[in-house]
């Protein structure tokens, strides 16, 4: 078949530019997940509905996040929800597309700067309907880096969080920045507006969309090791260019966390 998966994505495109117009909530509720400082609200649950409601689907699964060989969409709602909550106006809707475990295409819609970033597997990246790059500077200390403080607050993890942090402004770097959305976050790095993105304990619906962006944008997408990006892992560090990506690697102090499809223990192989 020439081009089994176009139709989709162009579909994916429409659904998430209809799902992030319902950005103002006027009976915002705010629910929390793991912890009081895991957010979600009524709107992310309305916009998930709007998403499975109109994709060409199939079945939604509680199970958890076991990633199969079937085509899977991989949907985050509402990226960036504590923003949403306090008015900081970066949220966006994420969705990914895998067949055979492999990511086909993303579609992040920051919507309230109505940007429009889209990537397929081969066909470049594009923001608004203009092709997208990753930044050419190869040089740390002439980076801006992102990173996130996550929902953790266990002192030890916050400690490590931290001094990862300290230690890269102090390689030194221009900056250190956050939107708090990993999508955004990444879709920042395609544009080539910052240089890296890492983050332990994102979800795989956090990320997926964001990391065929990257690489269409002529970025790497790789584990907080050095090894292969896992998509189930949490972890996860996407850059302009290999040189960016060492030099950050040599300073992230990395934490355990438990993989979305509860595998017990797998290796993180590192490659640098
Ligand atoms: N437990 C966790 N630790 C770190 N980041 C998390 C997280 N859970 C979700 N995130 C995501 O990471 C970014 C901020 O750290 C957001 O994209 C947030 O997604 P969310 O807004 O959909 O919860
Ligand atoms: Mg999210």
């Amino acid at each position: 078949m020439a081009d089994e998966w176009q139709e989709a994505y162009e579909f994916a495109v429409e659904v998430a530019r209809k799902a992030g117009m319902v950005k103002i909530d006027k009976e915002m509720k705010v629910l929390t997940k793991s912890s009081t400082v895991d957010l979600v609200t009524k709107t992310d649950e309305r916009v998930e509905k709007i998403i499975i409601e109109q994709l060409p689907c199939t079945e939604s699964t509680e199970k958890g996040c076991e990633l199969t060989d079937a085509p899977t969409w991989i949907i985050d709602p509402v990226d960036g929800t504590t923003n949403f909550v306090h008015g900081f106006p970066f949220v966006a809707v994420s969705i990914a597309f895998a067949v055979k475990k492999e990511l086909e295409f993303g579609v992040v819609y920051s919507c309230l700067e109505d940007k429009m970033y889209r990537a397929r597997n081969g066909k470049g990246a594009f923001c608004n309907d203009e092709p997208i790059s990753v930044s050419d500077v190869k040089d740390i200390t002439k980076s801006i880096i992102i990173s996130e403080h996550g929902t953790d607050r266990t002192p030890a993890k916050v400690e490590k969080i931290f001094s990862t942090m300290q230690k890269i402004l102090c390689i030194p770097v221009h900056g250190l920045r956050g939107s708090g959305t990993a999508a955004t976050n990444m879709c920042l790095v395609a544009t080539g507006a910052v240089e890296a993105f890492f983050e332990i304990g994102i979800h795989c619906w956090d990320v997926a969309a964001g990391a065929v962006i990257v690489r269409e944008a002529g970025g790497i997408v790789l584990d907080v090791s050095g090894g292969p990006f896992d998509l189930m892992s949490r972890r996860m560090l996407s850059a302009n260019h290999e040189d960016i990506a060492k030099r950050i690697i040599k300073e992230i102090e990395v934490f355990e966390v438990p993989r979305d499809d509860g595998v017990k223990h797998l290796q993180q192989p590192s490659s640098f």
